[in-house]
């Protein structure tokens, strides 16, 4: 793979099967085709698929991304980066911590997420490969998010580290992307933005 982090950030494309009303392969595969540069495997939430069903699902979606030489990011869960031969993981603050991961995985992508400047604090920056910035606009899709931290929050991140790729989360349309873009960010990474979208292709040229 001979993509830059900040290319593979531009339009990353978060899913699992609790966020499709239909077979999530055919969305992944409808979202590579329209032109995501990342898939975020995130089985979590109401309804989530686990154990084995949860594994199987990962290598159809693991191997639609590999035949489109997209970059296929886990989230969370440790044990399934191997298992799936995944190019990276994605962890927030109250996951297994950053310096853990780092150690498990030296030459895989890492990212986490920094919500506030207080998250910022204790983030040991250095060791991630980007920053997942968020919620920027309020979100019903992950029922625990943090309130809306707005665009402000990508404002301050880029002032204070002008080449780490940072990449928006939480909220994030076709209509508000532009504004993600315009005050710092990489690229925006949107779940529902694309799985509920009544035309895929439509949407994420919009992105
Ligand atoms: C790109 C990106 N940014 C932020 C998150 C949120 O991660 P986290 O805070 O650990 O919450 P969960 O997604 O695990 O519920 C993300 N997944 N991806
Ligand atoms: C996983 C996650 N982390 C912060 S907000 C969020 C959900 C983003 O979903 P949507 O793009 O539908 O608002
Ligand atoms: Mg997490």
């Amino acid at each position: 793979m001979s993509f830059s982090i900040k290319q593979i950030l531009r339009k990353y494309f978060i899913m699992g099967s609790q966020n499709c009303n239909r077979n999530p392969a055919e969305i992944l595969e409808e979202a590579v085709k329209a032109g995501i540069t990342a898939f975020q495997f995130r089985e979590k939430g109401d309804g989530c698929l686990a154990g084995e069903a949860k594994l199987n699902l990962g290598k159809q979606l693991r191997a639609i991304c590999q035949r489109a030489d997209i970059p296929f990011i886990v989230n969370d869960d440790i044990e399934l980066v191997d298992l799936l031969d995944a190019d990276g993981i994605h962890v927030g603050q109250d996951d297994i911590p950053v310096e853990s991961v780092r150690k498990l995985f030296p030459n895989k992508i890492v990212g986490l997420s920094v919500s506030n400047a207080k998250e910022l604090a204790i983030s040991p920056i250095d060791l991630v490969d980007y920053v997942g910035a968020g919620p920027i606009f309020d979100t019903t899709t992950k029922l625990d998010a943090k309130e809306a931290v707005g665009l402000e929050w990508i404002t301050n991140l880029r002032r204070e580290f002008t080449k780490l790729p940072i990449v928006g989360i939480g909220g994030i349309t076709t209509e508000n992307a532009t504004s993600v873009i315009e005050s710092g960010a990489d690229g925006v990474s949107v779940i529902s933005a694309i799985t509920a979208a009544p035309d895929i292709k439509r949407a994420v040229t919009l992105l």
